[in-house]
C-alpha cells in the first residue's frame, strides 16, 4: 500500500493578483516538486471554468466545490499549493491550514488590479473592480495574516524574485 502524501511543502494564499498561480509554479520548479492549484482541480471536478461555475451554479456552490478541493489537496500533495485567493473565508479551510508552512503573499490595489485585468477573467472583479478588490481585501486581510507563517509582498519584483523571497521566508533555500 501507498503511504499517504505528507502535507504540502508550501501553500501559497493572498488576493487575486497577488501572483500565487504564477509564483507558486516557480517555487515548485525551484524546489523540483509538483505544483498544484485548487482553482484548477475545481475546474476538472465541475468539468467547466471557473466564471462558468459563478454563472450557472452561483457563488456558494464554488465555495463548496472549493472546500473539498482544499481538503483533498492538503491531504494528498507533498508539493507546492496555491489556493483561490478566497478559499481562507472557510472556517473549516483555516483550521486545516494551522501548523502549514502557509505564505500570505500581499499585493496593493494598483498592482493588483493591472495585474487581474490582464488574466483570465475573475468573476468578483467583473463589475468594479478596484472597489471589489478593496472590499474584498478589507475583509480578508486578517484572514490572510491569521493563517500565515510568513508574508512577502508582491508589489515590487518579477515574480522570479517573489519565489525567491517565498523560499527566504520558510527557510528553504537549501533545501
Ligand atoms: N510579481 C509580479 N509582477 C508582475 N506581474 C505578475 C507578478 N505576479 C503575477 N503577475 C501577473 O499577474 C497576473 C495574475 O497572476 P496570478 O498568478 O494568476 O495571480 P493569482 O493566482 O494570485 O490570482 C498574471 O498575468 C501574472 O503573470
Ligand atoms: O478571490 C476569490 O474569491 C477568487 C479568486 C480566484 O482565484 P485567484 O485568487 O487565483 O485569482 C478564483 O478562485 C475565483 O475567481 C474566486
Ligand atoms: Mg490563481
Amino acid at each position: 500500500m501507498t503511504a499517504p502524501a505528507g502535507p504540502p511543502a508550501v501553500v501559497l494564499v493572498g488576493p487575486p493578483g497577488a501572483g500565487k498561480t504564477t509564483v507558486g509554479r516557480l517555487v515548485a520548479d525551484r524546489l523540483g516538486v509538483a505544483y498544484r492549484d485548487t482553482d484548477a482541480d475545481i475546474e476538472a471536478t465541475a468539468g467547466k471554468p471557473i466564471p462558468d461555475i459563478f454563472i450557472d451554479q452561483g457563488e456558494p456552490h464554488f465555495r463548496e466545490l472549493e472546500r473539498a478541493a482544499v481538503r483533498d489537496a492538503l491531504a494528498g500533495h507533498d508539493g507546492v499549493l496555491s489556493l483561490g485567493g478566497g478559499a481562507i473565508m472557510d472556517e473549516a479551510t483555516r483550521a486545516l491550514l494551522r501548523g502549514l508552512p502557509v505564505v500570505f503573499l500581499d499585493v496593493g490595489l494598483h498592482a493588483a488590479v493591472r495585474r487581474v485585468g490582464l488574466d483570465a477573467p475573475r468573476p468578483l472583479l467583473a463589475v468594479n473592480p478596484r472597489q471589489s478588490w478593496r472590499d474584498l481585501m478589507e475583509k480578508r486581510r486578517p484572514l490572510y495574516t491569521e493563517v500565515a507563517r510568513a508574508v512577502v509582498a508582491t508589489d515590487e519584483g518579477t515574480p522570479e524574485d517573489v519565489a525567491e523571497a517565498v523560499l527566504d521566508a520558510l527557510q528553504l533555500k537549501d533545501a
